[in-house]
């Protein structure tokens, strides 16, 4: 029997009845109950963090816990993108009519894939020759340094010390929360935006297994012809 821990935020991949990957989520203790009482699949919004049904998963036949990760299967996957009104009308009063967004299987990317992203994260439109590229290694070092400091002086009201004083294990499961939390993202600014939750937490990992994150650039050059 899946018994997650309480406050514990796992990925949630939905199947249908041949086993196909339809789509995938994130849930906690709460949506899973939730799920089991209204056989219908509670995932939580990546964005505002909010547990709302996903409005296309009816019916399912079981949820099975995996490791890290639960499974839910359909029975019935309806391909409308919104709920049906009746469907609307059936919730409890004070839940509202708003429904949580599965990640398709094969269109992790989003709708936006062609979005231009504004401000720091526009980079990626510059020209490969452009000497500001070099700013991003400088930078990225600036921030491992502050992190590693933070480690030696542990000060008060850092976010990057809570992480410290939790562990390893802490740091493990918040780095692998942002990696789905990037899988969900929406548009491009959502991706970029997720994707420097997840290199500075992979960053704390990094520091905290006493690495450097020149290790992994490192692997990639030499992969790199
Ligand atoms: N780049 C970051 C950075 N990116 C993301 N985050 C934090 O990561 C957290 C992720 O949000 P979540 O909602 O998932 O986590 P949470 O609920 O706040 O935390 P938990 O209770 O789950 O542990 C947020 O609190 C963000 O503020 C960061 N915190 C710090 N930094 C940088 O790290 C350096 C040191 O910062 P301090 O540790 O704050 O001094 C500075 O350069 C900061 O800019």
């Amino acid at each position: 029997m899946f018994n997650p821990k309480d406050g514990e935020i796992l990925p949630v991949l939905i199947r249908n009845s041949r086993g196909e990957l339809m789509g995938t989520g994130i849930s906690n203790e709460k949506g899973f109950r939730k799920s089991i009482e209204r056989q219908e699949a509670w995932l939580l919004d990546g964005k505002t963090g909010r547990l709302l049904p996903a409005p296309r998963i009816r019916g399912f036949q079981e949820i099975r816990h995996r490791d890290g990760y639960y499974e839910i299967i359909s029975r019935e996957i309806s391909a409308d993108t919104d709920p049906a009104p009746a469907d609307a009308a059936q919730k409890t009063p004070g839940e509202g009519t708003e429904t949580a967004e599965m990640t398709d299987a094969g269109d992790v990317q989003g709708s936006g894939e062609n979005e231009p992203v504004t401000g720091s994260a526009a980079g990626a439109e510059k020209d490969p020759e452009d000497p500001s590229y070099g700013e991003y290694g400088m930078f990225l070092r600036r921030l491992e340094e502050t992190i590693r400091r933070r480690r030696e002086e542990m000060p008060p009201g850092s976010y990057t010390t809570h992480l410290f004083e939790k562990g390893e294990e802490k740091i493990r499961k918040k780095t692998g929360e942002e990696a789905v939390e990037l899988l969900l993202a929406r548009d491009n600014q959502e991706l970029a935006s997720e994707a420097a939750d997840l290199m500075y937490h992979m960053m704390v990992l990094f520091v905290q297994r006493g690495m450097k994150f020149g290790d992994a650039v490192e692997v990639l050059r030499s992969r790199h012809s």
